[in-house]
């Protein structure tokens, strides 16, 4: 059987950001979506909040998928101050939850009032945009740069940073498992 990577979610561009990044890095690997409940509110807000959500989806996936050797979550949320967040996990078999943000940027102050006043942001770029189910192409962040920057390009920096740890534990974790004398895992 194929190594299994499981993400948490269907979203076209967080699955094709995750396909990009980590089937790049493991070339015998396949991306294996799946839903799982974030665990936190539809639309997050604050840094704990949407963290949350991504560390959640990053277990899930991999509990979820048998046989994956990595689970990713990938959550989108704002922040009091109006700022879109990003947070990218990824969970390993031994437990471990790895995590790195992405891109954080102010949003328009009309699209801020109305998502802290209880809206989807994804809706409500939907409306201001004209594109239907813009979550799943250009996102908020390829909608404000008209297009320079893609949810799915937008995703990819992250994904590699949260997988830092994974590729360098003798950097991260000497102390740990990597450090043992034995066969590489
Ligand atoms: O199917 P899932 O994985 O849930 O994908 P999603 O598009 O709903 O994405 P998130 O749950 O991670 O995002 C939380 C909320 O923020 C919205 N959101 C986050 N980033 C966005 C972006 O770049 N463009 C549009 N909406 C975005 C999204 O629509 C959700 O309402
Ligand atoms: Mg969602």
């Amino acid at each position: 059987m194929k190594l299994r990577i499981a993400v948490g979610s269907t979203n076209p561009a967080k699955v094709a950001a995750t396909r990009a990044v980590l089937e790049r890095a493991f070339p015998q690997a396949e991306v294996v979506p799946v839903e799982v409940p974030s665990g936190v509110p539809a639309q997050p807000v604050g840094e704990d909040e949407t963290a949350a959500g991504a560390r959640q989806r990053a277990r899930l996936a991999l509990a979820a998928v048998p046989g994956a050797f990595l689970g990713v979550g990938l959550e989108g949320g704002i922040d009091r101050e109006g700022h879109l967040l990003n947070c990218c996990a990824i969970a390993t078999p031994d437990g471990a939850v790895h995590v790195a943000w992405g891109v954080r940027f102010p949003l328009p102050p009309l699209v801020v009032r109305r998502v802290l006043a209880g809206e989807e942001l994804g809706a409500v770029m939907d409306e201001v945009s004209g594109i239907p189910k813009s979550r799943q192409t250009l996102g908020a962040v390829g909608i404000l740069t008209d297009g320079l920057l893609t949810r799915d390009a937008m995703w990819q920096p992250a994904i590699a940073c949260a997988l830092a740890p994974v590729l360098h534990p003798e950097l991260y974790d000497p102390g740990g498992r990597a450090a043992r004398p034995g066969p590489r895992r």
